[in-house]
């Protein structure tokens, strides 16, 4: 299908828009009115640049507040008309009333969209008739529907919105019963679910289809179904959007889009992961994975990396770095060419996930070279999960990234105050939990690098912490007392610094050892099937990193000025 996006969608001027827009590969845009009042060139100019680049300019829009009004203003519409001619756009998109003037009557509104569509069509110009979510009398999209179907002019169809349509929790079924010719635009936004005022909603917190809650496969389904034939155009207003890279912004769209044709043909991830095939870090980080008890089992005959291993947990190590951090993942599929050639179809052949951090579905045989030795026997059973802390503005990015790249599936979102902010964190796993993967979202102005983390986890954390406690007490981040005064718990948690969480299904065990670099560790132990990461207990972690963060701050600056 062919594919577009709304000029609102990205940052940046018209020029700029246009420009990484086509090199997403789009075929069209929905060009904003204020996107080309703000532009110096002429519209002539405005459509030659779009031609040059391949993007047709499928839609412009928004003309507001025109039907079911005392008298209709149809000077205004007449001036669109002359701009759209000059632009080469056909289809003028008509959002429904809000005005506090607008008349609750169809046939009043009928009539004079009619008038509109005559008026249009001497142009050569379609009206595509828009049901807003929070129109004055019109904010249902059948409602919309109704009256073109009244007005019954060929020059005027209806614009279907998801977000307007899922916001409102209207049935898409619906769509079905709509002529297909009588669609004549169909614009996507998915959304987080939140509980606000649906204007806001829209204008905030819309995004790209797979970065929210909605069901637009569905949707799209129906609309297919109805015999649609225009093209799938994006269509997100988002104060994050706005602000970012207007590039990395449509390349996302793009890749959203064909995870969306995907899903329509119901072939969402041929091999999803079913494991940890092995984490790899970078820098000195040997003494700490020696005291967490993995052998380095082995080295790799080429290159400066080293495997490390403890149970079915197996961490490669780039010795070169000076910095400890989280380099990659690498993970275990069934079927490791069509993992591959998936990642691939969402412009992502190199699977480097939007925080840097590299992916890979590594072949069976990625281990022979390294010559292991077996390792010594310990408490850690595998790679529980990764955390991963995103860059605010790439979030949405990372959420799509791991969910159709990587094939996991979103599960809790959660945020919690922490003393310098709002934690915000996503957690993503697939079907069977043997992969998990947490998003953090960086703090604006942290004052250090965003951390990392990898969970390991064991069967017996009490007496793994029993063990770390006698033998690298400073290896433990030390935990508050006054956690334990309102915990329900073991008292021999606070003995042993260990956190504790619970869900209906089970309770959960961990630790954190202090930071190396940018990464630390955390050990845990799921009992019973508790599903969650201890997120509860993010901001006392968070808390105790600053303090010892701004310590050691602190003690260097001593130490420079003694
Ligand atoms: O927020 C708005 O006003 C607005 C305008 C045009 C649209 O197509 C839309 O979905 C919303
Ligand atoms: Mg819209």
């Amino acid at each position: 299908m062919r594919k577009s996006i709304a000029t609102v969608s990205v940052s940046g001027t018209l020029t700029e828009k246009l420009a990484a827009i086509a090199a997403a590969g789009f075929d069209g845009v929905e060009l904003f009115e204020n996107d080309l009042l703000t532009c110096p060139l002429p519209p002539e100019e405005v459509r030659l640049r779009a031609a040059d680049l391949g993007l047709s300019i499928e839609l412009y829009q928004p003309f507001r507040d025109f039907e079911a009004m005392p008298s209709p203003d149809l000077r205004r519409a007449e001036r669109k008309f002359r701009v759209m001619e000059r632009l080469g756009a056909d289809t003028l998109l008509v959002c429904s009333n809000v005005s506090p003037q607008a008349v609750d009557d169809d046939e009043l509104a009928a009539s004079q969209l009619r008038l509109l569509a005559e008026r249009a069509a001497e142009h050569g110009i379609r009206i595509a008739y828009e049901a807003l979510a929070w129109g004055r009398h019109v904010n249902e999209y059948l409602h919309a529907w109704r009256i073109v179907r009244l007005a019954d002019h060929p020059n005027l169809g209806t614009c279907l919105d998801s977000f307007h349509i899922l916001s409102r929790g209207s049935d898409p079924i619906g769509i079905e019963a709509i002529p297909g010719e009588k669609i004549f635009f169909l614009q996507l936004a998915d959304a987080p679910l939140l509980a606000m005022d649906v204007l806001q909603w829209s204008r905030h917190y819309r995004c790209f289809p797979g970065q929210g809650t909605f069901d637009l496969a569905g949707l799209v389904g129906h609309a297919l179904k109805a015999g649609y034939e225009g093209p799938l155009s994006l269509e997100v207003f988002n104060d994050h959007f706005r602000q970012a890279d207007a590039g990395r912004t449509s390349h996302d769209g793009m890749r959203s889009l064909i995870a969306l044709e995907q899903a329509l043909r119901g072939a969402d991830h041929p091999a999803e992961p079913t494991g940890f095939a092995f984490a790899e870090l970078a820098g000195p980080v040997g003494g700490v994975l020696t005291a967490l008890g993995f052998t380095r089992t082995g080295a790799h005959p080429d290159e400066p990396v080293e495997l490390w291993e403890q149970g079915e947990a197996r961490l490669l190590v780039d010795t070169t770095a000076a910095d400890p951090s989280l380099l990659a993942v690498g993970l275990e599929t069934p079927d490791q060419a069509a993992a591959t050639e998936h990642a691939a179809s969402l412009l992502s052949p190199t699977m480097e996930a939007p925080d840097g951090t590299r992916h890979s579905f590594p072949d069976a045989a990625w281990r022979d070279g390294f010559a292991p030795s077996l390792p010594a026997p310990g408490d850690i059973t595998h790679i529980d999960h990764v955390a991963l802390t995103q860059p605010w503005h790439h979030f949405d990015g990372a959420t799509l990234f791991y969910r159709t790249v990587l094939g996991l599936r979103p599960q809790e979102s959660l945020e919690l105050p922490d003393p310098y902010g709002l934690l915000r964190s996503k957690a993503m796993s697939s079907a069977d939990g043997r992969v998990r993967v947490v998003l953090n979202l960086a703090q604006v102005g942290a004052e250090s690098m965003p951390l990392q983390h990898v969970a390991l986890a064991t069967d017996d954390l009490l007496a793994t912490a029993c063990r770390l406690r006698a033998e690298h007490p400073e290896l433990l981040l030390p935990i508050p007392c006054n956690y334990y005064d309102d915990l329900d718990a073991d008292p021999s948690l606070r003995e042993l610094g260990v956190l504790h969480d619970r869900d209906e299904h089970g309770e959960f065990l961990h630790l954190y050892t202090v930071t190396v670099g940018r990464v630390f560790f955390e050990i845990v132990q799921r009992i019973g099937g508790y599903r969650g990461y201890g997120a509860v207990n993010a901001p006392v972690r968070l808390a105790v990193q600053h303090l010892r963060w701004a310590n050691d701050l602190a003690a260097r600056h001593q130490g420079a000025s003694a």
